[in-house]
């Protein structure tokens, strides 16, 4: 027997808990999201929906931003369980991935990790809402579509992220900066450019070097300058031509794409941001063109979230998304 205590794991798969909320009696009039939430996939079906968790911090760490954000799944979750459903659905709540960032390679692991999640998730054939983690969460969804039958059978995916940043950093290590461009070049080694589109872009939160990485790449945007209220015409053309370019979407929500006094628990709250009811219109169009394959939130960080502002609108986002989903 060793006498020495065993190295706690780098990546850990953490099994899902119940979900609870305000309960106002049985039946479909009363139904909100605990009650839909099963934990043991047997009792779920292709079609239903289901959750899996990315508690990691690392990203953001090594991005030099406000950690936090391993906390986010946990806070999503609860904020999202006592939302009243329009109509029964059922849930799958596979748990969380919890990276544990003193080690090396832990992130990388653990996007891995979630990658065969996914991968397995969408084979299955339920709609997967992925629960960040900072925005390095997203390479991690993408690898697991990466290795799903209908990508491996030609489908074109096309990723739209909703975000001030570009995310496109050419940095030593993965980080939550550097999502999309490690997408890029993922899809370059199989010959393919990648079909990136970014929706809230500010010109403030990205250097010319990133906008001139996002014009050698193909990448289109719409600037947040954009994306008011009044611009909804502009905006639905955008995801409409988004929608038409592909046949399999990779939504990513990165909820530092809403203004700051919406969504102040992220690492980089916004001054500017989309308004929440233009977000939310483009989550509800994505999802009702019958492409979207996953979603994922990212960068929820509760330990600078304002009486859970943040977390009810990330839990609003799915909330719509997943109700509306085709
Ligand atoms: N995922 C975050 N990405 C941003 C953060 C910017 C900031 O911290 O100000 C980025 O790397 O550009
Ligand atoms: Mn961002
Ligand atoms: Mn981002």
């Amino acid at each position: 027997m060793s006498t020495y205590p065993e190295a706690a794991p780098a990546v850990a798969v953490v099994p899902a808990r119940p979900w609870s909320g305000r309960d106002d009696g049985p039946g479909a009039e009363h139904l909100r999201w605990h009650h839909a939430v099963e934990l043991d996939a047997e009792l779920t079906e292709p079609g239903d929906l289901a959750f899996v968790g990315f508690a990691c911090d690392e990203g953001v760490r090594r991005n030099k931003g406000r950690q936090g954000a391993a906390q986010g799944p946990a806070a999503l979750r609860q904020a999202l369980a006592s939302m009243a459903l329009p109509k029964p659905l059922r849930a799958f709540d596979a748990g969380d991935v919890s990276v544990d960032g003193t080690a090396d390679d832990a992130l990388e692991t653990g996007q891995q990790r979630l990658g065969s999640a996914v991968a397995h998730l969408v084979d299955r054939g339920h709609r997967v809402v992925v629960l960040g983690g900072g925005h390095e969460v997203a390479f991690g969804t993408y690898s697991g579509l990466e290795q799903t039958r209908a990508v491996r059978a030609g489908g074109r995916l096309g990723v739209l992220n909703l975000d001030a940043h570009f995310d496109l950093r050419d940095d030593v290590r993965p980080s939550s900066g550097t999502p999309f461009l490690q997408m890029a070049q993922s899809e370059a080694r199989h010959g393919r450019d990648l079909n990136y589109w970014v929706l809230g872009i500010s010109q403030a939160g990205n250097t010319q070097a990133l906008f001139r990485t996002a014009q050698s790449l193909g990448v289109r945007y719409l600037p947040d300058t954009e994306c008011g209220v009044l611009d909804a015409t502009r905006v639905d053309a955008f995801v409409d031509a988004f929608l038409a370019s592909c046949e399999l979407v990779h939504l990513t929500i990165d909820l530092d794409v809403l203004p700051a006094a919406v969504a102040p628990g992220v690492s980089a709250p916004a001054a500017y941001g989309v308004p929440m009811e233009v977000v939310e219109r483009v989550c509800a169009r994505v999802a009702r063109s019958g492409k979207l394959v996953v979603v994922d939130v990212a960068e929820l960080n509760p330990e600078f979230d304002v009486d859970g502002r943040t977390a009810r609108a990330a839990a609003r986002l799915v909330h719509r998304t997943a109700t509306t989903w085709a």
